[in-house]
Order: C-alpha cells, then structure tokens, then sequence
C-alpha cells in the first residue's frame, strides 16, 4: 500500500477520505501520530503526520525509528515523504516542487538505524542512489501533467535545526553540490531503505535559503508558500495513488 509523510504545512491532507486509524507502538518506541487510513482518489493508502497531529515535534524530537517501523507494519509497500525546504540552487526557486535525487547528511546525534540488537545481523545497506527509481519515475510522469513548475533532480542536505542555517552554511552546502535545505530528510530515508521500503521525497521550495535573498527568512512569508504549495501537492499525491 502507499503510503505518504506530511510534514510542515502537510498535518492532514484535506483531499484524503479517512476510513480509520492505528495507534502503533514499535520495540522504537511511538510514532509521531497514529497511521491514518484513507482513501485518496478511490485509492487506499496510509498518511502519518511526520510531526505530530497537531505540529509538536521538531525536526530532532522525531521518532523516526518508530515512524517508519510502524508504517511497515500498517502495511505501507512504498512512501511518498513531503519536505518544506529552503531553496539554495536555481533548481530550487521558491514555490517550486524538487524531486530529490540525492541526499547529504548533516544532522547529528540522531537515531539512524534498525541494526541497533547485537543479537540480529548487521547489514550496511547500499545507499548510493537514496530514492527509489521507479516510484521517482512515477512521480515525474503525475509532475509532469500536473502543470506545477518542479525541477527533476536536485541534492537535499539535511541539516539538524530546529534553527535556520548562517548564510556561510548555505554557501558551504551549495558548495557540496545541496540544491535544497530542510531538517527531516535523514535519518528518514535510510530508515527506509534499511527497512526496504521503496521511497521518494517530494519537497515543496518555502523559502530562498539563508543569505540567497537580501530578507530574513520568516514564518508569515513561508506559511504564505505552503498554502497555495501543498494544495498543490495535494493533487499531484492523489493522482500518483490513482496511478500507483
Ligand atoms: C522553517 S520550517 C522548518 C521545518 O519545515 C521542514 O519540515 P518538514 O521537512 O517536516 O516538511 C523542515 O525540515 C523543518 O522541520
Ligand atoms: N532551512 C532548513 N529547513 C527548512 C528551510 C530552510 O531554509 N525552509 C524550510 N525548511
């Protein structure tokens, strides 16, 4: 079953017709919220609001362990995870979708793996192309009729906040080749490929990065984005489950 992560501006997703929900408890703990069940253009599917239902946790309070064991074990076959992120590169302006092609990590002191019980076999998974080909290749084809501007590819550094970056770390990262900023990419997507669990991220551009514009980044400007955007977003999901 697919299964999708809201995060900021993404608690609930209005177009999802809820037919009921799990309260999950994982050997990780809790998750976030409970695995909501629905149904998205006649589709069933799972939602988990990555920060709580309502928005409590920040980026490092996020079980993320607990979230992506208790999706597995809901049912989910493949996730579809939605970002808020700050845009670096001109991949990434403002109000456009980027459909994430790699990933680096600069979080720390995060729980960021399964292969924690000395008991079971270790296994250091391969993670040289992050993302699940073919649910990417299916995102570009509802992207692409969509008529929403996206950007196919595109780096996501994944920093640990909760505070924005300096300008310094924005050009630093545009340096290691990041094309977008956000906060909850990693340990997410690893926990899913260590759990084999197809995955893609689908991150919607709220705000110029630290420094890429000559304005503080603020709350109103990125709330304003997220309106319009993940409505947006909204669509492009259901029309992915239909085709799915
Ligand atoms: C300035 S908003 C920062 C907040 O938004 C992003 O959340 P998510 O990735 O769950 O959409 C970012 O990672 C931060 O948590
Ligand atoms: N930096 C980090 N995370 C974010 C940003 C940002 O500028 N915007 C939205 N999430």
């Amino acid at each position: 079953m697919l299964a999708f992560i809201g995060g900021t501006g993404l608690t609930r997703m209005d177009n999802l017709r809820i037919t009921g929900s799990q309260t999950l408890s994982t050997r990780f703990g809790e998750p976030s919220a409970p695995v909501v069940e629905g149904r998205l253009n006649g589709r069933e599917v799972l939602f988990l609001a990555r920060h709580g239902d309502p928005h409590v946790l920040l980026p490092h309070q996020v079980n993320y362990r607990a979230n992506m064991v208790a999706l597995k074990d809901a049912g989910a076959s493949a996730i579809v995870a939605v970002n808020a992120v700050g845009g670096i590169t001109d991949k990434a302006p403002t109000g456009a979708l980027v459909l994430a092609d790699q990933i680096i990590d600069y979080t720390h002191g995060r729980d960021m793996t399964l292969f924690d019980d000395p008991e079971e076999p270790l296994v250091h998974v391969d993670f040289s192309w992050p993302f699940d080909a073919a649910l990417r290749a299916a995102l570009k084809e509802r992207l692409t009729v969509s008529g929403l501007a996206w950007t196919d590819g595109g780096c996501y550094g994944a920093t640990q906040g909760p505070r924005l970056e300096t300008a310094a770390e924005i050009l630093r990262m545009e340096r290691d080749g990041c094309d977008v900023v956000g906060m909850t990419g990693m340990p997410e997507a690893v926990l899913a490929r260590e759990l084999d669990i197809p995955y893609a991220m689908l991150s919607l551009v709220v705000n110029p990065g630290a420094g890429k514009s000559d304005r503080e980044i603020t709350m109103a400007e990125i709330e304003a984005v997220i309106h319009d955007g993940m409505a947006g977003v909204c669509r492009v999901l259901a029309d992915l489950a239909e085709h799915w």
